[in-house]
């Protein structure tokens, strides 16, 4: 049986929708997989009560058919469902780089990102890249339709995950359909600081890039108490917040030194809103390890 650890993603970062993202080093979903005759798939873990074992309705299904690769794979999950984390994108990051090698299919890295993105549609509607890429390859991602650019950064992170549920689908509904140039304009300045501070391993200058007025605004109305833990991790000494992928984790950036003030300022706001929530204190990361 092989053995793979996919990472945990946090996409967007604010100025990046649908484009950057980023491997955490946790928590993760860890995938076993053999061949069979037909797929199967056996869910333990965070939230796996939630999730459906059918192939059709499984991120890792997906996958297993754009590999024609059928195989018995037993999902434990790391990486609780509906979080902001790429949960549904860990899993099929994982089958897509294990079965890849089960099968010796031959694709690179980054040809396996457009295949696990075939399991985010089976979950949100829309084939987007900017989890699968990162929990593929590792690092900070740029994914478009022309590829991915990667890079191996290291920024601290805080990710605190409320016990609220966010489904990626229902988020993706509330985003404007149209920006005003100047928001625009804001977004190309912040996506630019925050690809050089990436490239110089600067949390200030990644923290000032994750500002969005755009897309965050619009779904922090699902995440109770938002403002408040968005306020409070700024107090403590972030250098940027903003929504996780689609929510409901609020993910920081900053210093080393100021991470664990951070991480438990966060839980109090949370806390003070009667939400209960919990933390990782984490950082840019590497891609799925097969072991
Ligand atoms: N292997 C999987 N892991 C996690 N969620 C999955 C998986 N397969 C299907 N799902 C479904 O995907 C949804 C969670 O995905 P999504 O809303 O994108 O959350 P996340 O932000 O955590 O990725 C849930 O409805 C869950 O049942
Ligand atoms: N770009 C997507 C990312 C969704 O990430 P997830 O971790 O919430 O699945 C979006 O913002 O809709």
């Amino acid at each position: 049986m092989l053995t793979v650890r996919a990472p945990a993603t946090s996409a967007n970062l604010g100025s990046g929708f649908d484009v950057f993202g980023v491997a955490l080093e946790r928590p993760a979903d860890v995938v076993r997989l053999e061949k069979a005759d037909r797929v199967t798939i056996e869910m333990t873990g965070a939230g796996s009560q939630y999730i459906p074992e059918d192939p059709e309705k499984n991120t890792v299904g997906a996958v297993a058919d754009a590999l024609d690769a059928p195989a018995r794979i037993q999902i434990d999950k790391g990486v609780r469902p509906a979080s902001g984390l790429g949960s549904s994108a860990a899993s099929a990051a994982a089958a897509a780089v294990g079965l890849n090698e089960l099968y010796d299919r031959g694709y690179s890295r980054e040809e396996l990102v457009p295949i696990a993105a075939k399991g985010e549609a089976v979950v949100s509607g829309d084939a987007h890249d900017d989890n699968v890429a990162p929990s593929i390859m590792g690092g900070f991602t740029i994914a478009t339709d022309k590829g991915v650019t990667q890079v191996d950064a290291d920024i601290p992170l805080v990710a605190c995950l409320p016990d609220i549920v966010v489904s990626t689908r229902d988020a993706r509904n509330v985003v404007p359909e149209t920006a005003r140039v100047d928001q625009m304009v804001e977004t190309v300045g912040n996506a630019a600081a925050l690809t050089t501070g990436m490239h110089r391993d600067d949390p200030e200058l990644v923290g000032r890039g994750m500002h969005d007025t755009v897309v965050t605004p619009a779904r922090a109305k699902l995440i109770d108490g938002y403002e408040q833990v968005r306020e409070a991790a700024l107090a403590a000494g972030a250098t940027g917040v903003t929504i996780s992928g689609a929510g409901p984790t609020v993910i920081a950036a900053c210093a080393e030194k100021d991470r664990r003030k951070i991480a438990s300022t966060m839980l109090d706001a949370f806390g003070e809103r009667g939400v209960d929530a919990r933390v990782y204190q984490t950082r840019i990361g590497g891609g799925a390890e097969v072991f």
